[in-house]
């Protein structure tokens, strides 16, 4: 193996490793890469996807930034132009946006579902868990001494906490690589998570060889573990009591013991985790009725490379475009109309993520809906439960039937609607019994800050080109009410925060996003597709799919995943995402088009044995 330095990504020798392991960083520091072999498929490490850069790619790696950082002095959060502090971030999340339900009519919760999943895939809890766990203090006189702790401050006036009296939500730092002691200290931080940059179902296989090779293969069938509970299929479980699943009841006993904990965190990730998984070996069975030859390494890895390929899909062709507008991401290079393969690999562009992607994704907290309501399978409301209550919980899908229920709920149920409202929930519970109070919105906008994000009308400039020189300009993207609020807020224009800004913008004309967010979140779509040599659409890929093969995959929809593996499902709306109605109405699974797994038969597999030529 060939070691590197993770941050700056060249061979480092073996007394620079000793040196880190001596200073107990070289887990984050250090990125252990076997040699590149450029036939080979995707790694499960990220690692010697760019063949020019092996360890980009690989976790514990640089974000990029499509604008360089800005900070105050010794990288404290910048102040207003005047010199002065900018608004509370809780004053800023109260008066932009408004707390309350408003059921939309569009999108179900399993768009929503999905968009959590898809940000999962590529960051990491260590930020959260740091807060909930490490140091749930930040709030209590220990807070003061600890320079990790950044507290968000309530205000006297605050709309809910002036009857509460609390006056102090729980935050730290986000982590990096100076943090973490790969980087001098007196450098420009840079944030570290532990997933890999690109789209590669990490919640499913993990990020490390080690991990999913201990935990979830079973090497017979290309299958990854599985355990049967009344008739249910799961990830495996852990077998001891200390495990992440902190918020199990008493007689909620299911816990994923999967290569990565994400699948146990967010109610929506653990949904979508116990689906994946569960598609893989569904696709191993597939494939092993096509073709008998296969032994178990070429099956796990076929059900893998079009697991994540159908992960891709569904993103990219079904979800992604009616919240972004299917003709916007077609003109803006993200997607192709045309159905045959598509190659825009350029290995000059390393597999990296924007800091601002992720970022941007944090708009959507907007659009969840607090209560997830379960329904039988006749589409009959049985009853809800509030979904930030599940974090951290998942014995509770295993008791009752819920998850049968919860399956048929995300379905049938619409999102929140997109308005400039907030779910009570997510602003003033987010992390349920973990902590006392929280607002998961009022975060958003601090890390906005300790990012170091440049000021919104640097990025509006950056997006679309025109200068933004005063609270007026604002007027041509922002309804005045908001600019109202906005000028109430701030004392100059260029110290509006880029979420403030992504918060209160109308949506890109035709889609349904904040354009901002639109600019941002694209950016990176369109990298994810230049940078990854394993792109799914490529002709040129290792193990390419064919293009009968690739046709199959075109064809893939949530509804046909949720038919395949969801509980209870024989009938489902085919546009899943969206709401069922006159035009897309529920339908037998039957009708619901699938994979024809024929398209990856290895004729191999069907010639005769040798003997039967010499007889
Ligand atoms: C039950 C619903 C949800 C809860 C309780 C929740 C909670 C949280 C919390 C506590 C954080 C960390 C806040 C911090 O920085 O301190 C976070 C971050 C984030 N959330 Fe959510 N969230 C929910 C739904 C969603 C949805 C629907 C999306 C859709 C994309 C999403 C995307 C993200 C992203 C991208 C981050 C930033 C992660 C990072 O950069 O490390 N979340 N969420």
């Amino acid at each position: 193996a060939l070691f590197y330095d993770s941050y700056q990504g060249v061979p480092i020798d073996v007394s620079e490793v000793k040196r880190r392991d001596k200073s107990n960083t070289t887990f984050w520091c250090v990125n252990e890469i076997q040699p590149c072999d450029p036939l080979e498929g995707r790694r499960v490490d990220g690692s010697c996807n760019n063949l020019k850069y092996p360890s980009r790619g690989a976790s514990h790696t640089p974000f990029t930034r499509i604008l360089p950082p800005i900070y105050d002095k010794d990288f404290e959060p910048k102040k207003a132009a005047s010199g002065n502090e900018l608004p509370l971030p809780r004053s800023l999340r109260t008066r932009l946006i408004s707390v309350g339900k408003v059921p939309g009519q569009r999108y179900t919760q399993l768009a929503i579902h999905a968009f959590t999943f898809l940000s999962a895939d590529v960051v990491s809890l260590h930020d959260t868990v740091n807060y909930i766990l490490w140091r749930p203090y930040c709030c209590t006189p220990k807070g003061k001494t600890d320079s990790v702790c950044v507290p968000n401050k309530i205000p006297e006036d605050d709309p809910v906490h002036r009857f509460s009296g609390i006056r102090c939500l729980n935050m730290t730092r986000p982590e990096s690589f100076q943090s973490i002691g790969c980087l001098p200290k007196d450098t420009t931080p840079e944030r570290i998570v532990s997933s890999t940059p690109l789209l590669d179902l990490s919640t499913i296989y993990g990020n490390f060889m080690k991990n999913l090779q201990e935990k979830g293969r079973t090497f017979q069938g290309g299958l990854l573990r599985y355990e049967v509970e009344e008739g249910r299929i799961w990830p495996p479980s852990t077998k001891t009591k200390a495990n992440i699943c902190l918020l199990n009841q008493p007689n909620e006993k299911r816990c994923h013991d999967m290569p990565e904990d994400g699948g146990n965190t967010l109610a929506a990730i653990n949904l979508m985790a116990v689906w994946f998984w569960r598609n893989h070996n569904f696709i191993a069975g597939e494939l092993a009725k096509v073709n008998p030859c296969w032994d178990d390494q070429k099956l796990f890895d076929t059900a893998r490379d079009i697991n994540i390929a159908l992960f891709l899909q569904i993103n990219y062709y079904e979800l992604l475009p009616i919240f972004l507008g299917y003709d916007n991401l077609v003109q803006d290079g993200v997607i192709t109309p045309s159905g045959g393969f598509r190659d825009i690999y350029n290995e000059n562009v390393q597999p990296q993520l924007s800091l601002e992607y992720p970022f941007a994704l944090r708009w959507l907290h907007t659009v969840q809906e607090g209560s997830l309501k379960m329904y039988d399978q006749e589409g009959n409301y049985l009853k809800q439960f509030p979904i930030v209550n599940l974090t951290l919980r998942t014995g509770y899908l295993a008791v009752d039937n819920n998850i049968d229920y919860i399956t048929q709920g995300s379905f049938r149920q619409g999102s929140a609607n997109i308005d400039y409202i907030a779910d009570p929930d997510i602003t003033e519970q987010g992390l349920g019994p973990h902590q006392r109070v929280s607002d998961v919105m009022t975060n958003d906008m601090a890390k906005n800050r300790y990012f170091g994000f440049q000021p919104y009308v640097k990025y509006r400039e950056a997006c679309f080109g025109k200068p933004v020189r005063s609270f007026n300009d604002l007027y041509y993207f922002i309804d005045p009410e908001r600019v109202e609020v906005l000028r109430e807020m701030y004392e100059k224009v260029e110290d509006i925060d880029l979420l403030a800004g992504i918060w209160v913008e109308r949506p890109i004309s035709g889609g349904f996003v904040p354009s901002t967010f639109y600019c941002l979140v694209i950016d990176q779509l369109r990298r994810n597709v230049v940078s990854d040599r394993h792109w799914y659409e490529r002709p040129n890929r290792p193990n390419a799919f064919t293009i009968y093969q690739l046709a199959e995959i075109r064809n893939y929809t949530i509804a046909r995943l949720l038919c395949d593996v969801g509980d209870t499902v024989t009938r489902i709306q085919p546009r899943a995402f969206l709401k069922a109605g006159i035009y897309n109405q529920i339908d037998s699974c039957f009708n619901i088009p699938s994979i024809q797994y024929l398209a990856w038969k290895d004729l191999t597999c069907d010639q005769p044995p040798y003997w039967f030529h010499s007889q």
